[in-house]
């Protein structure tokens, strides 16, 4: 989303990431079985790793999608590399039996191009926001939609002033 408004902040830890894509693979388990996993990167590429080592998918294949050129700024969404058709055709008619991976949902503007691709894929993500959630079929964690998600490779260790200095 393009705005200033998502003034909440979710930081997330790699343990908790990892934690939470574990929970991501154990709730996909019944939904299977998967042919192959497309992951929508940058993004994808980290919660994808884990999910296919969780649930024995050994056929990964990207979707190259980028958004938000700048920090919370989205633009025009951009296919710099689409889905190899031998993927394509080892799945069923229209997507069916692949699944496609993202770290978080926000508007649904990067999912919607690749349900648009894949219309019959299992669509998942981490992390989803109320404007996209309707577009994917599995989460674990909702925020509100004015909250920006923080993961662990955006970020590094910083000072934190004591508590005391912010107390007024
Ligand atoms: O639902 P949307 O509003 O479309 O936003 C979600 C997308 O935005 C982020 O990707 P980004 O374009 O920042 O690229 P990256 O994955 O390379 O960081 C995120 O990884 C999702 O793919
Ligand atoms: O790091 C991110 N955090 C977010 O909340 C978000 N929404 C879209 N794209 C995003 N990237
Ligand atoms: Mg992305």
């Amino acid at each position: 989303m393009s705005d200033d408004r998502q003034t909440k902040a979710f930081p997330v830890s790699w343990d908790q990431f990892h934690r939470d894509a574990r929970a991501l693979a154990w709730r996909l388990a019944g939904a299977g079985p998967f042919s192959g996993i497309v992951c929508i990167t940058r993004g994808g590429l980290v919660p994808a790793a884990i999910v296919a080592r969780e649930l024995g998918v050994r056929l990964i294949e990207t979707v190259c999608i980028a958004s938000y050129h700048d920090y919370k700024n989205q633009g025009d969404t951009e296919v710099l590399k689409p889905i190899a058709e031998a993927v394509i055709k080892a799945a069923g008619a229209n997507g069916r039996g692949i699944l496609v991976i993202d770290d978080l949902v926000d508007t649904g503007k990067t999912a919607k191009v690749v349900r648009d691709m894949l219309p019959e894929a299992h669509f998942a993500t981490v992390y989803a926001k109320p404007l996209g959630r309707p577009i994917i079929d599995t989460f674990i964690t909702e925020v509100s939609q004015d909250t920006w998600i923080y993961f662990p490779w955006d970020m590094g260790l910083t000072f934190q002033p004591p508590i005391r200095d912010g107390v007024a």
